[in-house]
């Protein structure tokens, strides 16, 4: 497990013939005091860690190597690494500042996002007005955007991946289960073909199911995620922000796919109607005539949104 990816901090230091140098250090375990646990996973657990030096909070993701190694996960973390150094420059992505094992884990020092998850608040306040849906839909979708034009799909957006920082602006988090790619920004790989690893990464692709209330249609006939399955999502997160519940619920999980592939939902009275029309554009069953992003973007429902770097400056809206 290469730590290819990790950014290192740097020592100053006087040498034998006292001139200054600077040593690339690497951080590690010693370098961080870990405070309460933020989450578990089935082979990780988020802890808060405060970095000795510069007492800036990280939240560490810390993953089980036996446990990674007994559930064959090995494929997941890597491709976590991978798509988490390809996102670094977004506001709202989760950012990875370093990585580094010791005898027993692997550890990821991310972003913490103070808010918690997105889910939280709508539950507390039961459903988002127009203002607040069409912010918090607006940051959701320019990180779609960011994560679409480095070949990410997220393939599991939903409410609770969509943590919150201290100004109340989104950090989308999670990307254990992205599908990767090509980097379009980096010249064609000219690593020899591995039919090997092909069939590895696909029946990888293949197998993952997002969380069933998110998951697209595609996915459930098919198989095939594509960069439209996270627009799915992104519809039904909008519907949920607006009604405080998911288009598609039912007792199971299987009786929720069926509502799924069988587009059965409705809106309730007094959904907005420019919010109604951009859901109805979105939940189509057909994910070549799902609106694309710059679609969406130009909707009525984003009238007034500033996208680019200016979303991002604003003061995000009080929740009510
Ligand atoms: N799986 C992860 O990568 C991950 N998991 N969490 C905590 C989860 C709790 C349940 N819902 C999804 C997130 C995090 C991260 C990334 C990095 C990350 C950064 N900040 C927080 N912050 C939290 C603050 C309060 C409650 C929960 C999370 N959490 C995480």
């Amino acid at each position: 497990w290469k730590d290819k990816g990790a950014a290192v901090g740097v020592r100053e230091e006087i040498d034998a013939n006292g001139k200054v140098i600077y040593r690339q250090v690497k951080k590690g375990v010693r370098d961080f005091v870990f405070g309460r646990t933020l989450g578990e996973g089935s082979y990780s657990t988020v802890v808060l860690g405060t970095d000795r030096q510069t007492l800036k909070e990280y939240a560490v993701k810390i993953l089980d190597k036996k446990h990674i190694i007994k559930e064959k996960k090995i494929k997941y973390v890597n491709i976590e690494k991978d798509t988490l150094n390809r996102l670094i420059e977004h506001p709202g992505i989760v950012r990875l500042y370093y990585t580094f094992q010791d005898s027993s884990s692997l550890y990821y020092v991310l972003d913490v996002a103070s808010g918690g998850e997105l889910l939280g608040v709508l539950k507390k306040i039961g459903s988002f007005d127009e203002e607040c849906t069409r912010f918090y839909g607006a940051e959701i979708l320019d990180a779609i955007e960011h994560m679409h034009n480095r070949g990410v799909i997220h393939r599991d957006l939903k409410p609770e991946n969509v943590l919150l920082d201290d100004k109340m602006h989104i950090k989308i988090t999670d990307f254990g289960t992205a599908k990767l790619l090509p980097d379009p920004r980096k010249p064609k790989e000219t690593t020899p073909y591995d039919p090997a690893s092909q069939d590895e990464e696909s029946t990888r692709a293949r197998s993952f199911v997002g969380t069933a209330e998110y998951v697209s249609p595609e996915l459930l006939t098919d198989k095939n995620a594509c960069k439209a399955s996270d627009l799915w999502a992104f519809g039904c997160i909008i519907y949920q922000l607006l009604t405080g519940r998911p288009p598609f619920k039912a007792g199971n999980e299987y009786q929720t796919f069926q509502k799924i592939v069988s587009l059965d939902y409705e809106f309730p009275p007094g959904f907005p109607p420019a919010a109604r029309d951009l859901v109805e554009r979105l939940l189509v069953l057909d994910p070549q005539r799902r609106l694309s992003i710059e679609h969406i973007k130009n909707h009525e429902f984003f009238d007034g949104i500033q996208w680019g770097r200016g979303l991002w400056k604003m003061k995000a809206p009080r929740l009510k």
